[in-house]
């Protein structure tokens, strides 16, 4: 089975459409005010009614209050909730019984005791996704961690490599740590928050050829 692709941050319809066109089968929107990639809940929706079925779509946020994820869930209406912050396995699965989407939790690799640690959401969470460690931002950084930490884990529940991927580094990623789910939002930008259609492209066919 080939590669699953999230392409994360998008804030346009033409970039929308060029992830979907280039293979892309997770959609992203983050809505984290912090962020340069941050949507209203208006414009995400907008933005997932013109995904319609043809990829999944996920819904970012950071320790947002249930509030706003309940407001996220009705407007949007996301396949996914992905929680980039420092959510708890308790608090995720109570959500996840309520929203009746999948719910993925992020979790910044720094060392191998925090992927011992990541034991606790087995059960709790669809998907981890692993990440950097947290800088500035709790994700969207573009900074890679060490995949090698990864080496002979035996994976309990599905997951997803994120952090620092770009066109130039996914194919080895891919190869180093047999992920079979990509994800990135800086790496296919030419500045902040401003997504190239030429990086998406080149992201896509990298990871489906890899
Ligand atoms: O993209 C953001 O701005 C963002 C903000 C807050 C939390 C997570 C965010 N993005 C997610 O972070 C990872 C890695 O991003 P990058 O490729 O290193 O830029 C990815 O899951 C994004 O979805």
């Amino acid at each position: 089975m080939s590669v699953m692709i999230k392409i994360c941050g998008l804030s346009t319809p033409e970039t929308v459409e060029a992830a979907i066109a280039a293979g892309a089968t997770h959609i992203g929107f983050v809505h984290f005010e912090p962020s340069p990639r941050h949507v209203t809940l208006e414009q995400a929706r907008e933005l997932r009614g013109l995904v319609g079925n043809r990829a999944k779509t996920v819904l970012l946020t950071s320790n947002a209050d249930i509030d706003t994820v309940s407001r996220g869930l009705n407007m949007v209406q996301p396949d996914i909730m992905q929680f980039h912050g420092s959510e708890t396995p308790e608090w995720i699965a109570l959500v996840r019984e309520k929203i009746g989407v999948e719910g993925w939790k992020a979790l910044g690799l720094k060392d191998a005791g925090t992927l011992e640690r990541s034991a606790k959401f087995i059960g709790k969470v669809d998907r981890l996704l692993f990440d950097a460690p947290a800088k500035a931002l709790p994700g969207g950084n573009g900074e890679t961690f060490r995949w090698d930490l990864l080496n002979g884990h035996e994976h309990k529940v599905d997951w997803a490599l994120a952090g620092g991927l770009t066109p130039d580094n996914v194919a080895e990623a891919i190869r180093a740590t047999g992920a079979p789910l990509v994800d990135t939002s800086s790496g296919v930008e030419s500045e902040p928050g401003v997504k190239d259609v030429d990086l998406i492209r080149a992201f896509c066919k990298a990871a489906l050829e890899a």
